[in-house]
């Protein structure tokens, strides 16, 4: 693996332990940021940035975030070797940046860039979402930003990955609230020329494409349509699963193609927003999040295509889009009223696609 791609490049290196404990405050709780399924993540400061990030001046700062991984797991393990192979291949600026790794004894580390806005999901669903950072403009952004993210692994980085795990909690944000997509953990690498891996399911209920819940084939339609769910929860501030009852479950394409059909717009955007976004952009936006999450994966288009379509630079394609029989006569329900916010975000791994099938029928 190569250090350094060029002079003005930041770059990441190996951490020794001691370094680690240091930065963090001994992984101290009041410096822990969160917990996932595999470890938990710490803010954590280095003393001299310029050493991996030749961007800063000499003697800066640099505020990173370390992932613990629980070791006595072999998953995580795999995740960690899979995260750091798959982070060490890529760099873009809307791909979360690898500052490095420590694997010493029982201990596997890795560390990232700090994201001082923290995730998507904390915005729109936690602790963030009452102070409504997120207008529509840093929206538009972040949905653009991510999809370039996500297309530069389908179609750039050699082999191509397919991430399985987008999702808002693996959205994160920069100081200025710039997308960064993260968690390659659950990443895959598609060998050239094969057009889907058949594997066991992992990611996140309510992103899962069926044809991969089902029968566990990946392919970059899979992503494609996890983001189109992000999609319209950027848009609309909704869950991807809503409890109606303690017996039933929405997904928020039940609830949004229904109102898109019928040109409903105003009724799916994020109330959040008090009616300030582009009428052209959300409704952009909603139809091709909807087509991302189309059934069949046929129907879907690819990330490149779902980039040119969110910048507004394809207007035949969204024509056809918008002429989609998806978008015929699929009436609303309005006694649906609004869903419960349930909270639940499962984690599905090393599900066997039929069990998964099984457990679908909600
Ligand atoms: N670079 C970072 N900067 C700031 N916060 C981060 C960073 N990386 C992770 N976090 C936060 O740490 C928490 C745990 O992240 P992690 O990726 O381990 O799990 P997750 O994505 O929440 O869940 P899962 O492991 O189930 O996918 C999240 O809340 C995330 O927002």
């Amino acid at each position: 693996m190569r250090k350094e791609k060029g002079k003005k490049q930041p770059t990441w290196r190996v951490f020794s332990l001691k370094e680690l404990h240091a930065a963090t405050n001994n992984f101290n709780y009041d410096n822990k940021l969160g917990e996932g399924a595999f470890g938990s993540v710490y803010w954590g400061q280095l003393w001299d940035g310029s050493q991996i990030n030749q961007l800063l001046p000499y003697g800066d700062y640099l505020q990173i975030a370390v992932k613990r991984l629980k070791v006595w797991s072999d998953k995580a393990e795999m995740e960690f070797s899979v995260e750091v192979e798959i982070l060490a291949r890529v760099r873009h600026k809307n791909l979360l940046s690898l500052r490095g790794y420590c694997a010493e004894g029982q201990e596997r580390l890795i560390v990232y860039d700090y994201m001082p806005n923290l995730s998507l999901l904390s915005h729109l669903h936690g602790h963030h979402s009452a102070e409504c950072l997120l207008d529509w403009n840093r929206r538009m952004n972040i949905a653009i930003g991510s999809a370039e993210g996500i297309a530069y692994l389908h179609h750039h980085a050699t082999p191509h990955i397919i991430h399985r795990d987008i999702k808002a909690s693996n959205v994160l944000l920069d100081a200025d609230f710039k997308a960064q997509v993260a968690d390659f953990g659950f990443a895959k690498l598609i060998p050239d020329g094969a057009t889907h891996v058949t594997t066991t399911v992992k990611g996140t209920l309510g992103y899962l494409a069926p044809e991969y819940a089902m029968l566990g084939k990946a392919s970059e339609s899979c992503d494609v349509y996890s983001f189109g769910i992000l999609l319209l929860e950027l848009a609309t501030g909704k869950r991807p699963l809503e409890k109606l009852s303690s017996s039933m479950k929405r997904t928020i394409t039940n609830w949004a193609l229904p109102l898109a059909c019928e040109g409903r717009l105003s009724e799916l955007a994020d109330p959040q927003l008090n009616g300030k976004y582009e009428d052209v952009e959300l409704k952009r936006v909603v139809f091709v999040a909807l087509i991302c999450a189309h059934s069949r994966p046929e129907k879907r288009p690819t990330m490149l295509e779902v980039v040119e379509l969110l910048k507004g630079d394809s207007k035949e394609k969204f024509a056809v889009i918008e002429n989609d029989e998806l978008f015929k006569s699929q009436p609303a329900n309005d006694n649906d009223g609004p869903a419960a916010d349930d909270g639940s975000d499962f984690i599905w791994e090393e599900r066997e696609p039929k069990q998964v099938a099984k457990e679908l029928q909600v």
